[in-house]
C-alpha cells in the first residue's frame, strides 16, 4: 500500500527538496506545469503510474516514442529530471526516492502552485523496467472519443463519471496544437463544416488561430478564460461551448455527466475536493512495490543497463 510518511526515515525533506526545484522551475516557464500534470497522466494510464513513460530508448521504440506521446511537452520530463537532481544532491537522499513518486509530487506542487487546491501526496511507488511504443495502444484516450469510450476507458482504471469530469478539469491549464481539434472547426460533417456543438464565435476564433495550413508547431491555450490558473473555468466553458476538443464538450452535451459539469461550473470548492479524490485514485493505478521495480539512478534508463 502507498503511504504519506514513506520516506519518513530515508529522506525525510524529500517534499520540501522536490517542491522548491518544481517552484524554480515553474518561475523559468509556465508551461512546467501543464507539462508535468500531463506527464503523470500519461504515465499512469500506461502501465500504472512507475515512472515508464519516462525512459528512453535507442531505437525509439519506447512508450514516448508512441505518437499520442510525442505532443507531451518537454518541460514535464525536464521537471522531474531536475527535482531529482536536487534530492540526489543530498547525500542521504541519494537514489533513494523513485522517479515515479517524484512526478507524483511535482504533480502535486504544480497544481498548487498555479492556484489549484493543496493536497497530501501518497508515495511508495517503485520505477517500473519495461516501457514500448505498443504499450500505449488503447490505453490512452483520443481528443475525439466519445463519452461511451472515455467512460470505458476510465472504468478499466477504477475511474467513475465522476472521476473522468473531474480529471478532464485538468485542462483548465495548457496548450493544445492546432492539428487536435481542426476536424471540429473546418471538416465537421455538416453543412458550416463546424461542429454544432461549439460556441459559434469560439469557433471562428479557433479558425483565426489556426488557420487551415498552420505550422503543426503551432500550439493554443486550452482555456481561453484563465489559462493560466487551476480553476474551475474549464466548466463554465463547456456550459457556453467553449470545450477544446469533442472529449470536453461532449461532458457537457452528453446529458448524463451534464449534472456534474454544472456542479464544478457553480462550486469551485466541490471541482477541487472531487479532484484532489480522483487524482488520488490516478495515482494509485498500478503501482510497483518489491521485486517488480526498482528505484531508477537516472530517471530515463532502467538501472544496470551500462
Ligand atoms: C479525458 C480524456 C482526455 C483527452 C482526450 C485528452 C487529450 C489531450 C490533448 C489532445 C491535449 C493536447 C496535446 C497537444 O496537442 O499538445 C491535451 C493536453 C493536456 N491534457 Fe489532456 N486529455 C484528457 C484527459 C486529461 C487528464 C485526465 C489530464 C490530467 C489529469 C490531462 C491533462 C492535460 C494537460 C495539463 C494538457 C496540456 C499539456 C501542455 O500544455 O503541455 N488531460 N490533452
Ligand atoms: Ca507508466
Ligand atoms: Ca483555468
Amino acid at each position: 500500500k502507498l503511504g504519506v510518511d514513506y520516506y519518513r526515515n530515508s529522506c525525510p525533506d524529500v517534499e520540501s527538496i522536490v517542491r522548491s526545484a518544481v517552484k524554480t522551475k515553474l518561475e523559468q516557464t509556465f508551461v512546467t506545469a501543464p507539462a508535468t500534470l500531463r506527464l503523470f497522466f500519461h504515465d499512469c494510464f500506461v502501465r500504472g503510474c512507475d515512472a515508464s513513460v519516462m525512459l528512453a530508448s535507442w531505437n525509439n521504440r519506447a512508450e514516448k516514442d508512441n505518437p499520442d506521446d510525442l505532443s507531451l511537452a518537454g518541460d514535464g520530463f525536464d521537471t522531474v529530471i531536475k527535482a531529482k537532481a536536487a534530492v540526489d544532491s543530498v547525500p542521504e537522499c541519494r537514489n533513494k526516492v523513485s522517479c515515479a513518486d517524484i512526478l507524483a509530487m511535482a504533480t502535486r506542487d504544480v497544481i498548487a502552485l498555479t492556484g489549484g487546491p493543496s493536497y497530501t501526496v501518497e508515495l511508495g511507488r517503485l520505477d517500473g523496467r519495461i516501457s514500448t511504443r505498443a504499450s500505449v495502444r488503447h490505453h490512452l484516450p483520443h481528443p475525439d472519443s466519445n463519452l461511451d469510450q472515455l467512460k470505458a476507458m476510465f472504468a478499466s482504471h477504477g475511474l467513475t463519471l465522476t472521476d473522468l469530469v473531474a480529471l478532464s478539469g485538468a485542462h483548465t491549464i495548457g496548450f493544445s496544437h492546432c492539428s487536435q481539434f481542426t476536424k471540429r472547426i473546418y471538416k465537421f460533417k455538416s453543412k458550416s463544416r463546424i461542429d454544432p456543438t461549439i460556441n459559434l464565435p469560439y469557433a471562428r476564433q479557433l479558425q483565426q488561430m489556426c488557420p487551415e495550413k498552420v505550422d503543426p508547431r503551432m500550439a493554443i491555450q486550452m482555456d481561453p478564460g484563465t489559462p493560466q490558473t487551476f480553476d474551475n473555468m474549464y466548466y463554465i466553458n463547456l456550459q457556453q461551448g467553449k470545450g477544446l476538443f469533442t472529449s470536453d464538450q461532449t461532458l457537457f452535451t452528453d446529458t448524463r455527466p451534464r449534472n456534474i459539469v454544472n456542479l464544478f461550473a457553480s462550486n469551485n470548492t466541490a471541482f477541487e475536493e472531487a479532484f484532489v479524490a480522483a487524482i488520488t485514485k490516478l495515482g494509485r493505478i498500478g503501482f510497483k512495490t518489491g521485486k517488480y521495480g526498482e528505484i531508477r539512478n537516472d530517471c530515463s534508463v532502467v538501472n544496470g543497463i551500462v
